[in-house]
């Protein structure tokens, strides 16, 4: 049973610290230091349209046994980074609260300095490490991201850009690599596809055999270069997403040329889906695009995440408790278009009232009917 949704205000909750490492005690500390000076630090940039399986690769990247130090950095919307808190990942039994989350919007754009301060300061405070991931937020432009990397000389000496994930789902890919946008923009997902080094065909396990080609064709039509897996919760082997050299001088192919052939088109407005019967005070319908948050189970000690995507949605136990005397709050966060905070906090309290009416009516509960 959900208690009534409370707004909650979003608290600095994370220190201005850098993420927690992936400690890995290694063997030749001294020998490896003094290789640090010429070592550079590869950076991966994981993208993928709302919803695709981005954090279920980090997730998984995070937690399979490589004898690798990663640092990650996430970019996720949000108020609070309570939601992204729960997802984090857990490497025999250590919780990594740490996870570094960039505000307002999507690296590519209004948080970009954040994005080079991110990795400075993880250069700096933490020591060296051995990969950087980056994930992008489902809107961003990878493009502008990657391109980053010129944009701070003295940033480009410590690290090199080893290339472009982009993850796609399986299940509404064809959709967001099809829609039109206004007067001929690309839009996002198809650039993401466009300059990926490596496409992750993601959720195989949500579609048929018959939708799966359909959208393999659509996405080689879009990217003759990039490798393209198949893979079921990002799943797919280390060696396949790591260490993928996609710009070294010696693969040849520099980020500017692929940029170049991706036509530049400042991303965009929001598309949304959702049932579209729910319209905001101006009449407009309300469409809600990607769904994340934290929801209270009436005798549930865990947080339970909800997450939706279109019409998908998953409930899923979270690795953190609630505190004992904390007041359970549900947070929920919703991108999309013409959304009205106020009327989606109503119709989520009607909704928990109603269920509570349903549970709680007389003989439903055992309880004899009023007299
Ligand atoms: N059925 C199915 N669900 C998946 C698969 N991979 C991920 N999911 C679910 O899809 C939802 C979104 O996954 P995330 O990893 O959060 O997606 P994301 O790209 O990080 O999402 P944003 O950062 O919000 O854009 C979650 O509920 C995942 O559990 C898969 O292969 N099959
Ligand atoms: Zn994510």
């Amino acid at each position: 049973m959900l208690p009534a949704m409370k707004t909650v205000e979003a608290e600095e909750e994370y220190a201005e610290d850098c993420p927690e490492l992936v400690p890995i005690e290694t063997k030749h500390q001294e020998k490896e230091e003094n290789l640090d000076f010429i070592i550079k630090i590869p950076v991966t940039i994981v993208t993928g349209y709302l919803g695709a399986g981005k954090t279920t690769l980090l997730n998984y990247i995070l937690t399979e046994q490589h004898n690798r130090k990663i640092a990650v950095i996430l970019n996720e919307f949000g108020e609070g980074n309570a939601v992204e808190k729960s997802l984090a990942v857990s490497q025999g039994g250590e919780l990594y609260e740490e996870w570094l989350e960039l505000r307002n919007g999507c690296l590519c754009c209004s948080v970009k300095d954040n994005g080079l301060k991110a990795i400075e300061n993880l250069m700096q405070k933490k020591g060296k490490f051995d990969y950087i991931l980056l994930e992008t937020t489902g809107l961003a432009d990878p493009g502008a991201v990657a391109s980053m990397f010129w944009v701070d000389a003295e940033l480009g000496s410590d690290i090199y850009l080893d290339g472009i994930i982009t993850v796609v789902d399986s299940k509404y890919g064809l959709k967001h690599l099809t829609e039109e946008k206004p007067d001929g923009l690309v839009n996002e997902a198809t650039r993401q596809v466009a300059l990926a080094d490596m496409i992750l065909i993601n959720k195989t396990d949500l579609v048929s055999e018959e939708e799966l080609n359909k959208l393999r064709t659509t996405i080689r039509s879009i990217n003759g270069l990039g490798k393209v897996l198949e893979t079921q919760r990002s799943r797919t082997h280390l060696s396949n997403i790591l260490d993928l050299h996609a710009y070294d001088t010696l693969s040849g192919i520099s980020l500017q040329k692929k940029l170049q052939h991706v036509s530049t088109a400042p991303h965009l407005d929001q598309n949304l889906l959702w049932e579209k019967n729910v319209k905001n005070k101006d009449g407009r319908c309300m469409e809600v695009i990607r769904l994340k948050g934290l929801v209270s189970i009436k005798d549930k000690p865990q947080q339970m995440i909800v997450q939706g995507i279109h019409e998908l949605y998953e409930l899923e136990e979270s690795r953190v408790n609630w505190k004992d005397d904390a007041e359970r709050a549900c947070q929920l966060v919703f991108i999309g278009k013409n959304l009205d905070k106020d009327i989606l906090q109503q119709l989520f309290i009607t909704a928990v009232a109603e269920t509570k009416e349903q549970t709680t009516a007389p003989g439903q509960d055992g309880a004899c009917p009023p007299h």
